[in-house]
């Protein structure tokens, strides 16, 4: 027994001990350096014409036997002599993929793909296995050699004469693992079926570029024997027939003009495990210092986990056709996490275990471009095909909120365009843009009210105010919205028609436009505004002072109102949202909380401590209810005030969806009224 240097044996412990934490790979590894022996063995046939190899019998073997405990792949690569086998199985950490690959460098091109780098994955086999044995033969010798080992203190090599079955007619490897015996945790066992190996195959070397074949299982229905009787029911038998398992050319590498639609949706479903098809499909080949093809899809719907913790963003890593990672959460933001797909780049810097990722550098380049290839198709999708953008945002849209809110507004040029809001006016879904291109003449922001219910919002007093002025409201019933618009604060709307400070401006600019010039355009950044919070700014100056002036005249009035609500109200004054026949009064909030806010926040885990909205109650001085007030002042009638200030604040709440504090006390009011 030759024994391996010391080095290599706390390598080869590290190896089966520490560096893989997923045995099953131990196949993939197996898979893949019979790839690399057909490479090998079929570059040499390109670059030498004496070596003539017949291209269609060249494939991978597994097979596996229940009895003996086995499992054996073989293959009609390129094999080993004696010396390589001594080379590259004796040390540990040497890979001879890596030299054919450096001393090939010139001739390889994209004819070959080899996959080993490190020299340590043939190690693996010694995870599942306690012996594994090599029987190989180098092209163009006849000579034939076994390698044997326990994976602990060393190995043999010797020849295999002609007459010994082992004996291989062919050049190439069979690689045989006699697998560990079953301990209390493990089940060894599990590797022996058909079923497990075909789905390690499929799973992690289905895109490796040769067949790779079993022999599997079928039924089929047995013939009619001639002396059958009317009774006769028909008999099935099981056979075994040689299957290539894996798929081989890997669907985005192709064209995307050589793939069906009804190609990419299988792809998709299979692969993803999803029923519907795909809401879009889109590709990315990226040529240069970072080589890589990525093929995505915008799922048809929402995967029934999505918000909940449990779910895994990610996509599909590849490397040299090779499953690296089943979900490699750095290629994708956490708000497109909903984006399935595969990326494949033979450029990545793996880790010796083919696990992780080595350089974070070349993944954040590979997100970036990603990222940027996402939101164009999103935003492609939304011009395209409106239906279905709208289909998409109903399932994935509170991601994309979230991740303007999480980002503290940092993704709006990523994200703002893609977002979608109601429209009180047009009573349909807009684009911010959208929203911004319909303002009339000399509105200045983007207003919006924030609730639960639309059909409420729709109602409330100080959105029809609103839209009297004709200015459109957004009605926004996510939970996330108001927090959205607070991380955005503004929109930057482009190419609107220029707004003019003077009459005589726009008068001259109209009268350009008659003349044959085209109609100037400005971008502009419009602030978001809650209609029920902080100052809309609607009014017009005469308006304002004129509220002023009926607030101060009033003061009496609205002190002791103040007095009688206490802590529930900053202040009571006269509205300037509020005119004639509308609402009696509504209550706004100061400040960065909003009532809806408010109403989010302290619905979540720490309501305790969640911050409250700083409340206005705004009374409408027009309104016939404010004269009841006024009398009630006048004649010093303190508790018929209280009652009445008490009234007036609970329903103004009630018309926001929020339920006054004390419902019993509320209900009593409005019976002393009666
Ligand atoms: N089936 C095979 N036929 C021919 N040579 C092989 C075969 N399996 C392994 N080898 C040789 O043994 C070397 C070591 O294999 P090993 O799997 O440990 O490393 P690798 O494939 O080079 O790198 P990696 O660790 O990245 O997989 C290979 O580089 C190759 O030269």
């Amino acid at each position: 027994m030759r024994k391996f240097k010391t080095e290599s044996k706390k390598l080869l412990d590290l190896m089966i001990n520490s560096i893989y934490t997923n045995h099953e790979i131990f196949l993939r590894e197996l898979v893949s350096n019979a790839s690399d022996a057909i490479d090998k063995l079929y570059l040499k046939s390109l670059t030498d014409s004496s070596v003539q190899v017949d291209q269609a019998n060249l494939a991978i073997n597994v097979a596996f036997d229940k009895d003996a405990r086995t499992i054996t792949v073989s293959d009609n690569g390129i094999g080993m002599t004696s010396d390589e086998l001594e080379k590259n199985l004796g040390t540990i950490a040497h890979s001879g993929s890596e030299e054919f690959k450096a001393e090939n460098a010139q001739s390889q091109g994209d004819a070959v793909d080899i996959i080993g780098r490190f020299g340590v994955g043939f190690y693996s086999a010694f995870m599942v296995a306690k012996e594994v044995s090599v029987t190989t033969r180098a092209y163009g010798s006849d000579e034939c050699f076994r390698w044997t080992s326990d994976g602990i203190e060393g190995y043999t090599i010797s020849p295999v004469t002609a007459d010994d079955p082992i004996y291989r007619a062919q050049s190439g490897s069979d690689i045989v693992l006699t697998l560990k015996d079953n301990t209390d945790d493990v089940s060894y066992d599990e590797f022996l079926s058909e079923y497990k190996l075909k789905d390690l195959i499929t799973r992690y070397s289905n895109y490796v570029r040769y067949p790779v074949k079993m022999l599997v299982t079928k039924s089929r229905q047995k013939d009619k024997p001639a002396d059958a009787g009317d009774d006769y029911k028909p008999e099935w038998e099981d056979y075994t027939e040689l299957d290539t398992v894996n798929s081989m050319t890997p669907i985005w590498k192709k064209r995307a003009a050589d793939v069906t639609k009804e190609e990419y949706a299988e792809f998709y479903k299979s692969t993803f495990h999803d029923w519907a098809d795909p809401a879009r499909t889109f590709s990315l080949h990226a040529e240069g210092a970072l080589e890589y093809d990525a093929l995505l899809f915008i799922p048809g719907q929402a995967p029934f986990d999505l918000y909940s913790r449990d779910y895994e963003k990610g996509l599909e890593l590849y490397s040299s056709n090779v499953l690296i990672m089943e979900k490699c959460a750095d290629l994708v933001p956490d708000y497109y996490n909903f984006v399935r797909g595969v990326v494949d780049s033979s450029d990545v810097s793996l880790n010796i275990s083919r696990e992780t990722l080595q350089q974070t550098r070349q993944l954040q380049a590979m997100s970036r471009r990603i990222e940027k290839k996402i939101t164009s198709e999103l935003g492609a999708l939304r011009d395209d095909d409106r239906e279905a953008y709208e289909k998409f945002f109903e399932n994935f849209g509170r991601g994309l909120k979230y991740g303007l809110y999480q980002s503290y507004g940092s993704k709006k040029d990523e994200l703002a365009d893609l977002l979608l809001f109601w429209s009180a006016r047009e009573e349909k879904m807009v684009t911010l843009a959208e929203y911004a291109a319909a303002m009339p003449d000399g509105q200045a922001a983007i207003y919006y009210a924030a609730g639960d219910d639309r059909e409420r919002l729709a109602k409330m007093p100080v959105v029809k105010a609103v839209l009297a002025k004709g200015y459109d409201v957004l009605l926004c019933t996510a939970d996330v919205d108001e927090f959205c618009f607070q991380a955005m604060r503004d929109f930057e709307a482009k190419g609107l028609p220029k707004a003019y400070e003077s009459d005589e401006a726009r008068e001259a600019a109209a009268q350009a436009v008659a003349d044959g010039a085209e109609p100037e355009l400005e971008d502009r950044t419009l602030e978001l505004k809650n209609v029920s919070a902080g100052d809309l700014d609607l009014a017009t100056d005469e308006e304002k002072s004129a509220a002023q002036e009926a607030t101060k005249a009033n003061e009496d009035l609205f002190n002791a109102m103040k007095e009688a609500l206490g802590d529930k109200v900053e202040k009571v004054a006269v509205s300037t949202r509020l005119a004639g026949d509308d609402a009696p009064a509504v209550i706004t909030s100061e400040g960065p909380v909003s009532l809806g806010m408010e109403k989010v926040l302290s619905a979540g885990p720490e309501s305790g401590e969640a911050p409250k909205a700083t409340r206005v109650l705004e009374v409408n001085a027009a309104h016939p209810v404010f004269e009841k007030l006024r009398a009630a002042q006048d004649s010093g009638d303190k508790e018929r005030l209280s009652l009445y200030a008490g009234l007036l604040y609970d329903q103004a709440l009630l018309v926001e969806g929020i339920m006054p504090t004390d419902p019993v006390a509320f209900a009593s009011q409005v019976c002393k009224l009666m």
